[in-house]
């Protein structure tokens, strides 16, 4: 669990975040939304341990993170998995090397230990026969599914995925987002989404937190947006045709 305390992050005068507070719960898909410059990417960073906060605190299981030495940070970012925006695959690595890179970095474990892990957890993606193979010679919905197993290879406690849809088409973009749901749950980790996919909110938004302008606008599951009278949110998330269709066969009850 992340529990976000008056989380203030600026940019010499410009202040990015303006004092959030929320929290990212375990066996979760935590989505982040909101419009682009809400500041949903700043978050991301500051929950990564890649921003300082200006001002507030974030704890991960009730630590923290300010208040632990180097070494255990150092600890904690190695219990972070991250899939990055467009996979960031080191092209000049094949997938078998790509996905043992952080095992290589941060364990002393023998190479046939890392060759098994890795071949566990591109089955887990379904993945198969791509050890050997190059990013460039696979598709990206594959390449996303690499940087899922690179992400988990580690055995985190926490996942950050950052727009993990982006550029694939919507059939492998809910697979992916399933994918990284069934993960959460099997896992049990705490995972964070920051996303602009409304099919993302409606398929696996367990818990949304809504960024409007560096502040916390809205917060709720899936199921509570269509309940929802809050105009900021409506008027963002109804933007999106499909969300106005789903939301007129809710109301008729269908
Ligand atoms: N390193 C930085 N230094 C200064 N300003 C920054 C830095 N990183 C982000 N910003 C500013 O913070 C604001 C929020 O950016 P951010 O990338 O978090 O938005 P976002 O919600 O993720 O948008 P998008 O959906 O377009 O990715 C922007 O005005 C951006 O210019």
């Amino acid at each position: 669990m992340i529990e976000v305390k008056n989380l203030h992050k600026s940019f010499g005068q410009e202040e990015i975040l303006k004092g959030i507070n929320t929290e990212f719960y375990k066996g979760k898909t935590n989505l982040i939304i909101g419009q682009s410059g809400a500041g949903k990417t700043v978050f991301l960073k500051c929950l990564l341990g890649l921003f300082e906060p200006t001002d507030g605190t974030i704890e991960y299981n009730g630590k923290a993170y300010s208040s632990l030495d180097n070494e255990t940070q150092r600890d904690l970012r190695q219990k972070m998995g991250m899939v990055f925006q467009g996979g960031a695959l080191f092209d000049s690595m094949t997938i078998a090397e790509n996905v043992m890179f952080p095992l290589r970095m941060f364990t002393k474990q023998k190479k046939s230990e890392m060759m098994d892990r890795v071949q566990e957890v591109l089955q887990r993606v379904n993945l198969e026969n791509v050890n050997h193979k190059f990013p460039s010679e696979i598709s990206g919905g594959m390449q996303k599914r690499v940087s899922i197993a690179r992400a988990i290879v580690n055995r985190p406690e926490y996942l950050f995925c950052d727009e993990p849809n982006s550029g694939l088409d919507p059939k492998t973009a809910i697979l992916i987002d399933n994918l990284i749901q069934e993960i959460t749950k099997e896992y049990d980790i705490t995972t964070v989404i920051n996303t602009h996919d409304m099919n993302s909110v409606l398929e696996i938004g367990e818990n949304i937190v809504y960024l409007k302008d560096g502040n916390l606008a809205w917060n709720g599951s899936k199921d509570e947006i269509y309940k929802s009278e809050d105009k900021s949110l409506t008027d963002f998330v109804y933007s999106s045709e499909l969300f106005k269709k789903v939301r007129k066969a809710q109301l008729k009850g269908i």
